[in-house]
């Protein structure tokens, strides 16, 4: 996991929906919830203007929807989302959050004199029992490539419980993006990969001549371990919007007021990308996703705000896009058309994680049709 990447939510067992998986409590809290007990964490979100702008424009563009309301932050954090939200006018306002940062999150609400309507409680949202139903359900469970982490569980759980009948999501609608891209970083993989592999050789060698024992049996192990490590694996990224070479796709669009658990276990998508660069290389895929505060259609928003992680040079988030890199990259031109099959899927392993199937075919205007591409990828 590089420095980019936010903590894992590991997993409680998540009722709501057919498929859920059972999860160790404790399994979660050590690999999921433990990084977001420490504020450099909650600096890193909290630094992140364009997050940070989203939710406070949507919040106060739309006070109509907080004026006297009751109000759940699910995840609360720092307490952030909780504190606009009472600064908005919320009547009263309930941050669950599942770690010790709660009793920072308590130390920001007193100091900031907002003790009277944000009632801070640490908790599992899942185990949490509010006192009354609320009008509006705000919270920032994404994670990269939007379902990272399967935070959204907790988020649909808290819905389906305490969310009133005609009550609002914040956000109310996410969508998931994908592009064809050209990057160097390839190419520096696939050196890192060939660097590991002649060490192995010369260890195996240098043991077998010193030590007696001839190790290359397991040269095939290694090899996978390694290509998983250097080549399947996403990468973070800040993608350059001029590293996207051809049309980006929506392969995944979800209401957060109706959406279950079963909705976003799988994601699987079939799209067609045309490459829109004269002459490049095609060196794997971009992802990346967009949340909406509409509203909801009976209590629409005053003004809908979009937070996006696409491709920017000056909005940059933290999410970044996960790049999925092919090896080798294959040379492509305008007008050649890909068609892309993606599927993706939650880690046995760790449910917060996920694995992705990318297959695709290149429709090229000259005659020569490169073979077609399956590769299998980790979000880790
Ligand atoms: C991405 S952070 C957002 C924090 C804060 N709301 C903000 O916007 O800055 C998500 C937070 O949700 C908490 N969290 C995740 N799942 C939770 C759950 N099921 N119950 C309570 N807290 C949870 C994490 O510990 C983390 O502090």
């Amino acid at each position: 996991m590089g420095s980019h990447q936010k903590g894992e939510r590991g997993g409680s067992s998540n009722g709501s929906g057919g498929g859920a998986m059972v999860v160790d409590k404790g399994v979660d809290f050590a690999q999921y919830f433990c990084t977001y007990a420490f504020l450099y964490h909650q600096k890193e979100m909290l630094s992140d203007r364009v997050r940070m702008d989203a939710y406070f424009n949507a919040i106060f563009e739309n006070k109509h929807h907080f004026k006297g309301k009751t109000v759940l932050d699910v995840g609360a954090g720092s307490g952030i989302l909780a504190m606009w939200s009472a600064q908005a006018g919320a009547r009263k306002v309930y941050a669950v959050e599942a770690t010790k940062m709660s009793g920072h999150a308590q130390t920001l609400v007193k100091a900031n004199n907002l003790q009277d309507v944000v009632e801070v409680l640490e908790g599992s949202m899942e185990d949490v029992t509010l006192p009354e139903k609320v009008d509006v359900i705000i919270s920032e469970w994404m994670g990269y490539f939007l379902l990272r982490e399967s935070m959204f569980d907790s988020v649909i759980c808290a819905r389906d419980r305490w969310l009133k009948p005609g009550g609002v999501m914040y956000p109310s609608h996410a969508r998931m993006w994908m592009a064809p891209i050209r990057s160097g970083l390839g190419d520096q993989k696939k050196s890192d990969y060939d660097g590991a592999m002649n060490d192995w050789y010369a260890f195996t060698e240098d043991t077998k001549e010193y030590y007696g024992v001839d190790m290359s049996a397991l040269t095939k192990s290694f090899s996978e371990e390694q290509m998983k490590y250097y080549l399947q694996t996403s990468l973070w990224q800040n993608l350059h919007p001029h590293q996207v070479i051809g049309t980006a796709a929506i392969i995944k669009e979800i209401d957060c007021l109706t959406a279950t658990v079963n909705d976003i276990l799988k994601v699987k998508s079939d799209f067609l990308s045309s490459i829109t660069f004269e002459n490049t290389r095609l060196c794997g895929f971009g992802g990346w996703f967009d949340v909406h505060f509409r509203g909801s259609e009976v209590n629409p928003a005053q003004r809908e705000i979009e937070l996006t992680t696409a491709p920017s040079v000056d909005n940059g988030t933290h999410w970044g896009q996960q790049v999925f890199l092919l090896h080798p990259p294959v040379h492509v031109i305008e007008g050649d058309v890909l068609s892309v099959s993606f599927t993706m899927d939650r880690s046995k392993e760790n449910h917060r994680l996920m694995e992705v199937e990318l297959g695709c075919e290149i429709k090229q205007s000259s005659s020569k049709q490169p073979p077609p591409i399956r590769n299998k990828y980790y979000i880790e």
